[in-house]
C-alpha cells in the first residue's frame, strides 16, 4: 500500500512553537499533533499546508525549508509525513476551527503532551537542535 501523504507545519513564534490536538471523535482523537493534513490530488505540499492552516486554524502561514520527512506504519497504512519549518504571516488570532485546542510550546515541553507516535523524529530533533538560531531558521 502507498503512503498517505501528509504535511505537517512546524510554526514557530519566538522560541515557541505550535501543537495543536485532535478532536475526541475522530481517528487518534485526543493526540497532540503538528496542524497540517493529508494532500489532496494535484496540490504540491506547500499549497497543501497552506489549505490545511487556513481550514483548521483559520491563519496564514509561509512554508519554509523541509525539516523532517518520517515515513511510519500505521496499523490501518503508512502515513509519509513531511514537517516544514513555518511561521505565521497574517495578525489573526488562532481559532480551534478543526482542532481541540492548542498550545505554543517550548521544546522542551514536548514530553509533557503525547504527540502522535508517528511524529517521535520531529520531537527528538526539536529537543535536540532546540530552537536557537543556528536550529529552525525561518527564511
Ligand atoms: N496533521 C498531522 N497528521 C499527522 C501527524 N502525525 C501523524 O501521524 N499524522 C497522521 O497523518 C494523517 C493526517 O491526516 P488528517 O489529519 O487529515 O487525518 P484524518 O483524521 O482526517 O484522516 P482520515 O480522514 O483518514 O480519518 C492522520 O492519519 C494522522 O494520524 C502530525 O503531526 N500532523
Amino acid at each position: 500500500m502507498p503512503p498517505l501523504l501528509v504535511t505537517a507545519a512546524i510554526i514557530r513564534c519566538e522560541d515557541r512553537i505550535l501543537l495543536t490536538r485532535r478532536p475526541p471523535h475522530v481517528r487518534l482523537g485526543g493526540w497532540w499533533e503538528f496542524p497540517g493534513g493529508k494532500l489532496d490530488a494535484e496540490e504540491s505540499p506547500q499549497e497543501g499546508l497552506k489549505r490545511e492552516i487556513i481550514e483548521e486554524l483559520g491563519i496564514e502561514i509561509e512554508v519554509g525549508p523541509i525539516f523532517e520527512v518520517v515515513y511510519y506504519r500505521y496499523e490501518r497504512g503508512p502515513v509519509l509525513i513531511m514537517a516544514y519549518e513555518c511561521r505565521q504571516c497574517d495578525d489573526r488570532p488562532i481559532r480551534n476551527i478543526e482542532v481541540c485546542d492548542h498550545r505554543w510550546i517550548l521544546p522542551t515541553q514536548l514530553d509533557q503532551f503525547e504527540i502522535l507516535p508517528a511524529d517521535q523524529p520531529i520531537v527528538e530533533k526539536l529537543q535536540t537542535i532546540g530552537m536557537t538560531a543556528s536550529g529552525i531558521q525561518i527564511p
